[in-house]
């Protein structure tokens, strides 16, 4: 692959900002989307994700800010379907219409040639059934039918809103292989999920989106087997923030103080292990009150939601 084709598969949101009158969706969303990755855009309902691919998809305006595809927006590729493929809402399909019509019809409307119709449907796993009522077909067969659309005009680029949703273990494990199909040629997949548990094994990269911008940007893998941490929940004591800082400092951990919660302050000690934490609290006046090992995923993202509550209806 060359550095042409790789840039020209980077999805890059350069400070995108969108609001819906007085509120606020995406605050300065600034973020690159690497090629040869799949990469999940993880947040909680109405965090903004479909709005950012909107705007990518040139279907909403930025207020402010870029969403780029190869460096250019949307609206100014010359052959889009080329470039980049799509599937926002896998319900949108004639129920009269066979398969392979559905998708020379777009083929048509796009301006691609029909004979891809013949590869996307076999791409897809669909060319048994190209002339059967697209109507008959299971949510797996019309996602499949779906995503053949996507690949049509064979671009490098594909973006998928909630691709997982509804579907049972089989289609969940065949789109994840497709995806894996697609990233292992070079193209950039970016997927938007509010579902934490896809993202693992779905995903080589997340971005966490919340408060409108990006809270954590990185390697699924690494969340896992990275560095250790450990979360603790102390009773409210005047010096608690001065003794976590000083053990902290004593044995070379980080501390991050978590979003308050009931009863006391909480810190994150990256480096830490939970005996070593339980084992240097008992020499101090601080009472502990929770303890838990972090930097795992879901706790992961569970810190950075936290304070959602505080950004939604801003
Ligand atoms: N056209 C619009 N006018 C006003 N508000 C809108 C519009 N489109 C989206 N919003 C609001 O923007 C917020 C973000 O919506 P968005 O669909 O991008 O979130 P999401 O992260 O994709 O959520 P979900 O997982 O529920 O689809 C929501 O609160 C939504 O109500």
């Amino acid at each position: 692959m060359t550095a042409g084709s790789t840039n020209e598969s980077r999805i890059t949101f350069e400070a995108l900002t969108k609001r819906y009158g007085a509120r606020t969706v995406l605050d300065g969303f600034d973020v690159g989307v690497r090629p040869g990755s799949v990469t999940a855009l993880l947040g909680p309902n109405g965090s903004g994700k479909t709005t950012a691919l909107r705007v990518l998809l040139g279907l909403e305006r930025a207020t402010s800010g870029r969403a780029l595809i190869g460096g250019r927006e949307y609206r100014t590729l010359d052959h889009p379907v080329q470039r980049i493929g799509a599937l926002l809402d896998a319900s949108w399909v004639h129920p009269r219409r066979s398969a392979g019509d559905h998708l020379a019809w777009i083929a048509r409307a796009s301006g691609i040639a029909t004979d891809n119709v013949t590869r996307a449907l076999a791409e897809v796993g669909l060319s048994g059934v190209a002339d059967q009522s697209a109507g008959t077909f299971s949510l797996g067969m019309r996602q499949r039918l779906g995503i053949a659309a996507t690949i049509l005009g064979d671009p490098r680029v594909l973006v998928f809103d909630e691709p997982l949703n509804g579907l049972d273990q089989e289609g969940v494990h065949w789109v994840r292989d497709f995806f894996a199909r697609q990233t292992e040629q070079g193209r950039t997949v970016l997927l938007s999920t509010h579902m934490l548990q896809e993202v693992e094994h779905t995903a080589d990269r997340i971005i966490v989106l919340g408060q409108g911008t990006v809270l954590y940007e990185g390697p699924t893998d690494g969340l896992e087997s990275g560095e250790s941490a450990v979360e603790i929940g102390v009773r409210e004591h005047p010096d608690a923030d001065e003794l976590v800082h000083r053990l902290a400092a004593d044995h070379g951990w980080r501390v991050e103080p978590l979003p308050a919660g009931t009863g006391g302050p909480g810190y994150l000690l990256r480096g830490a292990q939970v005996e070593q934490v339980t084992t240097a609290l008992a020499d101090t006046p601080l009472i502990l009150r929770r303890v838990q090992e972090s930097g795992s995923l879901e706790q992961l993202y569970g810190r950075l939601t936290a304070t959602r509550a505080d950004y939604i209806g801003r």
